[in-house]
């Protein structure tokens, strides 16, 4: 489907869903063009590690690993996965959010000297600041086709609270509007993915509050300016 929408020139949304969807959809995206991907990993995880460095062994933890041809040799045998052949390189792929990582990830990090951006990296910088810096690092060229990848556990989780694995101290609705703003003025955005919205994980209230935080999102991603239009 993310590469029939894609190859049509049109930009593919996804609404998850767990994170380990963007498996799917980043590979269907890249097969869909004939630019290189660069992925942008908005989450409070960085969602790196294998089946074997996996703490949880939870796949929503696993997707960016299956992605990159780096680490393909640090995968044990995937025998459900033949279908998937990593397609990015992990210098193409940026974080903005992290503030809970393990151990194997951190490494990975590290070892590739990933563009990869903290809540430390926000609170120093700003997120204004650090978002140029991801996209300047994982697309230099701006010629390379973006999949943004939106975990709403990157929010903060008075922001949204029906996520299975929140963790405080996260961005505010406000600076991911802004991560946005910028994404949308490159004019470089070909799929977006948003995840890990589980409204089973709270009251009524709680279910609204998050779901109308992934509105403002996409449809500041799509234009909707802060100045002139109503909040909704
Ligand atoms: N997409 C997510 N919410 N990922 C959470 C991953 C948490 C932890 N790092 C794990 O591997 O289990
Ligand atoms: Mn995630």
């Amino acid at each position: 489907m993310v590469k029939e929408v894609v190859s049509s020139g049109r930009i593919a949304v996804n609404l998850g869903g767990d994170h380990s969807v963007a498996v799917g959809t980043v590979d269907g995206h890249s097969r869909g063009t004939d630019k290189r991907v660069s992925l942008l990993w908005v989450d409070a995880h960085a969602d790196l590690n294998t089946s074997s460095s996996s703490p949880s062994g939870n796949a929503h933890g696993m997707p960016v690993s299956l992605l990159v041809k780096e680490l393909e040799e640090d995968w044990p045998d995937t025998p459900a996965m033949e279908w998937q052949r990593p397609r990015l390189l992990i210098n193409n792929v940026g974080f903005i959010g992290l503030r809970d990582l393990d151990p194997y990830e951190r490494e990975v990090l590290k070892r590739f000297n990933v563009a990869a951006y903290g809540m430390e990296e926000v609170d120093r910088y700003g997120i204004v600041e650090v978002t140029k810096m991801a996209l300047n690092r994982i697309n230099p060229d701006g010629v390379n086709a973006l999949h943004l990848s939106f975990d709403v556990d990157s929010l903060d989780i008075h922001e949204a609270p029906c996520t299975g694995t929140p963790v405080r101290g996260g961005l505010s609705l406000r600076e991911a509007m802004q991560v946005m703003e910028i994404v949308r003025d490159t004019g470089t955005l070909s799929a977006l993915d948003v995840v890990e919205i589980n409204p089973l994980l709270g009251n009524d209230r709680q279910a609204e509050t998050t779901v109308r935080a992934a509105v403002h999102v996409i449809k500041t991603l799509f234009g909707r300016c802060r100045f002139d239009s109503a909040p909704s």
